[in-house]
């Protein structure tokens, strides 16, 4: 029928969309001890069919998922505004106080992340946001939503959509 819109989803995930992480969380005023993971990433892509009849190009995607993974990859992932923590930026080091505790980690095996804490929801928004910056780039009339999933474990995965529309 003329005018009606037909919404399509493209998805990107396994492959080399994953990367491996140490990080802790604060809940209910604990601190999880240092641990790591070997995260997961999905991306989905929600729209119409664009001019070369693809929603949006899964090369393209699949690239640009993958260099915002490799900024992840084997780092601590420090969340900048996590109230609960004590953070201070030495010359060589970033020091991490959470009461008694005391974590100091070289510059190098840090990635700096503007977000509160680093639950999976939050890494799947850091993500999509990074992700939005990069589409910018790319014809994008098209596209309704995009939404990124994090699994930090195959039992547990977070998602984070977002309009691309408003
Ligand atoms: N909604 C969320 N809940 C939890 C998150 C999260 O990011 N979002 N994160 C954690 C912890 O960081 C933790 O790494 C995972 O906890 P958990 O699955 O309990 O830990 P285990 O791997 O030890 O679990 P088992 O399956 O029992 O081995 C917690 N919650």
């Amino acid at each position: 029928m003329a005018g009606t819109r037909i919404l399509r989803k493209v998805k990107v995930e396994g492959g080399y969309l994953h990367f491996s992480s140490a990080h802790f969380i604060t809940y209910s005023g604990k601190c999880e001890r240092l641990h790591g993971h070997n995260y997961g990433v999905l991306v989905e892509v929600e729209g119409e069919l664009g001019p070369d009849n693809v929603v949006f190009d899964f090369t393209v995607l699949k690239r640009r998922t993958k260099e915002i993974c490799q900024h992840l990859d084997h780092r601590f992932l420090l969340p900048l505004h996590n109230a609960q923590l004590e953070l201070t930026r030495l010359s060589d080091a970033w020091e991490i106080r959470f009461r008694e505790r005391r974590y100091v980690f070289p510059l190098t095996d840090v990635v700096e992340l503007p977000i509160e804490n680093s639950t999976a929801e939050l890494l799947a928004q850091y993500i999509c946001e990074e992700l939005c910056k990069v589409l910018e780039e790319y014809p994008a009339a098209n596209l309704h939503t995009i939404m990124v999933g994090v699994e930090e474990a195959p039992t547990q995965m977070a998602y984070y959509q977002k309009d691309l529309r408003s």
